[in-house]
C-alpha cells in the first residue's frame, strides 16, 4: 500500500509559471491513499484541485487557519487583527498588490495575502505591533495569528478523520510547510524550496517544482509493486 500524502500546493505540484503540472492529475486521482492538500491560499483554492481530480475534499488551508475534513470546518486565528495590519499598512502608504486581483482575499477568514512587491519592512514592523506574524511563503507574504500553523492543523485534521500522522509523506518548498514536516513520518522539500523548509525536511530533493514531487510519488509506487 502506498503511503497518505499531505502536500504543498504552490511550488510543489506547480511549474516554475505557477500552473498546476499536469502530472498532479496522472498521478494523484488513482492514489490508493488518503490525500490531503495543504496550502496558503484560500479556502476555495484546495477544495476545487481535490474535487477536480476527484479526491475527498480534506483540505488545510491559509497556512492552517482552516481546517475541512468529512464536512467539517474549523478555524484558528484572528482575522480581525490580521485585518487591523493591512489596514494600517494600506493607511501607511503600503499597498496590498495584486494588480485588482481582489479574488486572493476575497474568501481568505483568517488571515490576509499581500503581494510580494510590498514593502516587507513597513508591513512586518506593523504585524509585529500588533502581535501578529508575516509567512512569506515566495508567493505572498501572510499576515497571520501566532500559533496558526499548516502542522498543527494537519495534526486536528489526522485526529478528525482518526489518520496516523507519523503514516505520511510530506511534500512542500517552503517556510509555511516545516510545521507540517515535524508532523508527518517522512518529508520531502523540493529544491526550490526556502532555507527554512530544506532544514525542517528529513530529504532535500535534487529535482524542483513538481519533477521533484513526481519523483517521490513514482518511487512510492514503484516501493509499493
Ligand atoms: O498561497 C501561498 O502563498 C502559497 O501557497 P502554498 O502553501 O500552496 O505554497
Ligand atoms: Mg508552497
Amino acid at each position: 500500500m502506498v503511503p497518505p500524502l499531505v502536500l504543498d500546493i504552490d511550488g510543489t505540484l506547480t511549474t516554475a509559471d505557477h500552473r498546476i503540472d499536469p502530472r498532479a492529475f496522472e498521478l494523484l486521482p488513482s492514489w490508493e491513499a488518503p490525500v490531503v492538500f495543504a496550502t496558503g491560499k484560500a479556502f476555495p483554492y484546495p477544495v476545487a484541485l481535490a474535487h477536480f481530480l476527484g479526491l475527498p475534499e480534506h483540505v488545510i488551508a491559509e497556512n492552517g487557519g482552516v481546517v475541512y475534513a468529512d464536512g467539517e470546518t474549523r478555524f484558528t486565528g484572528d482575522p480581525d487583527a490580521c485585518w487591523a495590519v493591512a489596514e494600517e499598512f494600506i493607511e501607511r502608504g503600503g499597498d496590498l498588490g495584486w494588480g485588482g486581483r481582489t479574488t486572493v482575499n476575497r474568501w481568505r477568514e483568517t488571515e490576509v495575502a499581500i503581494s510580494m512587491d510590498a514593502d516587507e519592512d513597513l508591513l512586518r514592523s506593523i504585524a509585529a505591533d500588533h502581535d501578529q506574524t508575516v509567512i512569506d511563503t515566495g508567493y505572498a507574504y501572510h499576515v497571520t495569528s501566532p500559533g496558526v500553523s499548516k502542522g498543527d492543523a494537519f495534526e486536528e485534521l489526522c485526529e478528525l478523520l482518526e489518520y496516523d500522522p507519523d503514516a505520511f509523506v510530506a511534500i512542500g518548498d517552503s517556510e509555511n510547510d516545516a510545521s507540517t514536516f515535524t508532523v508527518a513520518g517522512e518529508s520531502y522539500a523540493v529544491a526550490n524550496a526556502d532555507d527554512v523548509a530544506r532544514e525542517a525536511a528529513d530529504t532535500v530533493l535534487a529535482d524542483a517544482y513538481m519533477d521533484g514531487t513526481a519523483g517521490v510519488l513514482e518511487a512510492l509506487i514503484a516501493a509499493d509493486r
